[in-house]
């Protein structure tokens, strides 16, 4: 039985006097598919941030693979073998949509080469960026070689996300809900075995949330990958998560199956409210 995946252990980080997420706990295993959900300014967002070195935990411990990962930087932390996408989208607007995918393939292949952590990292990773600069002036085959083989794994990767015919075409120049999915295929071209997802149907329509609903399980099974989802859609959350964690002024106020936590009157109050219950054709059960 293999440990977690990525696990938050303890997780406090506060910013002045406000304890933005306090002791946050949280287990991702290979195949875990698991929501992140509350109230605007509860802390999610802040939850990826400690989670992708973004921030640095003011207490407990981050591990990736069971490696404590405090203080890494977050390409490090990619390199490790998380991968996340953004609330706000971060593409490289004016690249294709390919050379987006192949920035990420090209990224994770040379950290793999070069090493980032430990004794002369700095000095390999000189040594191997001149290499590479002489071996693209020089159009050497192995050059070649290995540009063919990127393009084919972005090729890949946005044919996967059902963007293959958007290939040439510029990220800034892309339907917004194709924008958010080309955000997942740059984060696969990392080779993640986790990934975080911050509202990724955001601002997509409806039949767009469906096809993302089904495309996430898809990216769980096809890749052996555990997923963490933020996302406040809740028919979206609660129709592909197992494992629901919900986060109230960063502490969490329940952790459980969809079922259980669409009923527990802390995540009603705080999140859900009455309007949630009456559009599932329920009351609140609690006391008056
Ligand atoms: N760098 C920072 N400096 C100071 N305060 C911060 C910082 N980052 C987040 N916060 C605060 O931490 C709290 C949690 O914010 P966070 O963005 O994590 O919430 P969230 O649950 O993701 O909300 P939303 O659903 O609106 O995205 C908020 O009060 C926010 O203002």
């Amino acid at each position: 039985m293999s440990g977690p995946l990525l696990e938050a252990v303890g997780v406090s980080i506060q910013f002045g006097g406000l304890k933005a997420l306090s002791d946050f706990n949280l287990a991702i295993h290979p195949g875990d598919l698991q929501g992140l959900i509350g109230p605007n300014g509860a802390g999610k967002t802040t939850a990826f941030n400690v989670l992708t070195g973004v921030y640095r935990p003011t207490q407990g411990e981050v591990r990736v693979n069971g490696v404590r990962v405090n203080g890494r930087l977050p390409h490090q932390i990619n390199q490790a073998g998380l991968a996340r996408t953004f609330q706000n989208i971060r593409l490289f607007r004016a690249l294709t949509a390919l050379d987006n995918v192949k920035v990420a393939c090209r990224a994770q292949g040379a950290l793999h080469q070069n090493g980032q952590v430990g004794m002369g990292a700095k000095l390999r990773e000189a040594l191997g960026n001149y290499r590479d600069w002489w071996r693209a002036m020089l159009l050497t085959p192995a050059f070649q070689a290995e540009e063919r083989e990127l393009t084919r794994q972005a090729e890949h990767l946005l044919e996967v996300m059902g963007l293959a015919h958007r290939r040439n075409e510029e990220a800034r120049n892309l339907p917004y809900g194709e924008q958010r999915r080309l955000e997942i295929a740059r984060a696969l071209g990392t080779r993640p075995r986790v990934l975080l997802l911050d509202e990724p149907a955001a601002g997509m329509n409806t039949r767009e949330k469906a096809d993302l609903m089904v495309l996430i399980r898809k990216l769980r099974d096809d890749f052996q990958l555990g997923i963490l989802v933020i996302e406040h859609d809740m028919k979206l959350v609660m129709g592909i998560c197992e494992k629901i964690t919900v986060l109230d002024h960063g502490e969490k106020i329940a952790w459980g199956a969809p079922a259980e936590v669409r009923s527990d009157r802390k995540v009603i109050e705080a999140y859900l409210g009455d309007s949630y219950l009456e559009s599932q054709g329920q009351s609140h059960g609690g006391p008056a």
